[in-house]
């Protein structure tokens, strides 16, 4: 039995709490009738790797019912239903700590699976699509209902236009239909701010934001939506979160693998279009903005908002870029490429909060280990009569992956009969707390969300805009080659100029004491 017993319940509705709290019932209260959802791409890497999978658990777990959901996949490429199905079965696979999936499990999904072929700006694929979602609707619906229709842009972005403008042409629901369209688009949204402003643009013109679901994986991790929940119902944390008592924030994204095969697409964009820019500023904001008036998903996104707008440019000599040594030997990589495979960013904001705080973002590929975390050093405490300073500072740390924990370091008298201190932790590592839990994929979470018509989790227009405002003059300057990327070797920490910034910037690091994940 796991400490406690704690587990968690099955959700059995479709409707999300924060629309219930809302009172928002237009869409969701009648949420039954025909679920159409659309993977197009479906032939690549993300639909195989991320979007099928996600829908299987969410389909064992009774979210999509079968007598209300059927998948469609759309691609280009020339595939018999089976052909899709042979594809993605291997990578069906249940969510850890799941119970293991039977044979029956995956050929019932698969089951609801059907595949149409065609171009991505061709009237015919698209006139076929929808002939085949209506054909299934009309069998669906012939008591009464409504249809919903999901499109998930499992694509490269530059065919978003197009996709979407075939989607509203052709594929809507039908206007004698109750129901909804939702379009779920993958980042990268654009390169610059002119280029996701255009973009932006392009599909807002076919659709209203609240139909559009700029999707980032990272706002479904668990702990990346347990951040609101510390800051705001902890009251250890509402009067220490701030520049009094704060001495800088650590927000990291490391691997331990290169770019393995993606090379010729990540040379397009590199590190910070990749990762910084969406999902750690993404987790910086939840770090940063203030509380929101309510869970309501637009004054959630209001506050985000309100943060990326308060960020000040970004200073040169408070960034190094690195590249890992043998990433251009990837034939698809230019020999002269100048692209970041590391940076490391200071960013500060500059508000009544956190006026003179480092935010510092670092995100690597090819490093020496695998994680993702949020690291928030304390000031030292003043009058130091334990000599504390010399063990190291308090620490909040939210490691969000692997082994998912929250720890606060701390100082504490060494057990003994000497009046001596240590370092030591507070420790809520969920695989030791919560044993039977099964902690949902983020691609599951996320598209759950899109089906219940809940944006809290989604990128919202001038999010974007406001996140594409920080980073666009330095991804300019590092494109013109005005900053160099620093060779490292593969299985490093990275360029060690990195860590003097980090120093620079103010962040003490703790000698001789190392948390270890507890083991069950
Ligand atoms: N793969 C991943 O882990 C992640 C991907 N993403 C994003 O998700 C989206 C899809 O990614 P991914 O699946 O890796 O991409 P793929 O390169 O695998 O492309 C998906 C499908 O799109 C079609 N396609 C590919 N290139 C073109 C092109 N130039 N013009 C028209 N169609 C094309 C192909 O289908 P066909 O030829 O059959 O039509 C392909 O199977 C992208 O926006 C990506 O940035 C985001 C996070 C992680
Ligand atoms: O969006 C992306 O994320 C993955 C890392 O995702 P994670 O959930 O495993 O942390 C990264 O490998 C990829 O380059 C990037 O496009």
């Amino acid at each position: 039995m796991a400490s406690g017993g704690w587990h968690m319940e099955k959700r059995s509705t479709l409707k999300s709490d924060s629309l219930a709290d809302k009172g928002e019932d237009s869409e969701s209260s009648l949420e039954c009738g025909s679920l159409s959802i659309i993977v197009l791409g479906a032939s690549g890497d993300l639909a195989k790797k991320k979007t099928f999978p996600a829908l299987f658990n969410l389909y064992r777990q009774g979210f999509l019912p079968p007598s209300e959901v059927h998948i469609f996949g759309y691609a280009r490429s020339k595939m018999t239903d089976d052909d899709l199905k042979d594809r993605i079965r291997g990578y069906l696979v249940p969510s850890k700590n799941a119970t293991p999936e039977t044979s029956e499990d995956v050929s019932n999904f698969l089951h609801l699976i059907q595949y149409v072929s065609g171009s991505y700006d061709s009237e015919e694929g698209f006139q076929l699509l929808d002939k085949e979602i209506s054909k299934y609707e009309y069998e669906q619906n012939r008591q009464e209902g409504i249809s919903r229709r999901l499109f998930y842009l499992a694509l490269p972005p530059s065919v978003y236009p197009s996709v979407c403008r075939m989607i509203k042409l052709h594929c809507m629901t039908k206007s004698g239909n109750v129901g909804w369209t939702r379009v779920v688009v993958e980042k990268p949204f654009g390169k610059d701010l002119e280029s996701a402003e255009q973009l932006s643009s392009q599909i807002g013109e076919l659709f209203d934001e609240s139909q559009i679901y700029r999707i980032d994986h990272y706002l479904g991790k668990e702990l990346v939506q347990n951040m609101l929940v510390m800051r705001f119902a902890n009251r250890f944390f509402l009067p220490l979160w701030n520049r009094d008592n704060i001495d800088n924030v650590q927000i990291v994204f490391r691997e331990d693998f290169g770019t393995e095969g993606r090379g010729g697409y990540f040379d397009q964009y590199g590190i910070i279009r990749d990762i910084i820019q969406n999902h750690l500023l993404q987790v910086l904001c939840l770090v940063a903005m203030e509380k929101p008036v309510s869970l309501t998903p637009e004054y959630i996104r209001d506050e985000k908002v309100k943060v990326l707008q308060a960020v000040n440019p970004i200073k040169d000599e408070e960034v190094v870029l690195g590249q890992y040594e043998g990433y251009r030997d990837d034939p698809t990589v230019p020999k002269t490429s100048n692209t970041p495979t590391f940076a490391t960013v200071v960013l500060r904001i500059h508000n009544e909060r956190w006026e003179g705080v480092p935010f510092i973002l670092k995100a690597g590929k090819a490093l020496n280990s695998r994680k993702a975390e949020i690291r928030v050093q304390f000031k030292d405490v003043p009058g130091d009569i334990f000599k504390c300073k010399k063990q190291g500072r308090n620490e909040f740390v939210m490691r969000l992956q692997p082994s998912e924990s929250i720890y606060m370091k701390l100082t504490v008298k060494q057990p003994g009969l000497e009046m001596s201190t240590v370092q030591s932790e507070l420790d809520l590592s969920y695989k030791q707390r919560y044993q039977e839990v099964v902690i949902p994929e983020a691609y599951e979470r996320l598209i759950l969300d899109t089906i219940r018509g809940d944006q809290q989790h989604f990128v919202r227009r001038d999010e974007l805009k406001a996140a594409w405002e920080i980073f666009t003059p330095l991804l300019h300057r590092i494109d013109k080659g005005q900053l160099k990327s620093l060779p490292y070797k593969p299985g490093t920490r990275g360029p060690v100029e990195a860590d003097a910034l980090l120093e620079k910037a103010g962040y003490v690091q703790t000698h001789g004491y190392i948390w270890v994940p507890p083991s069950l």
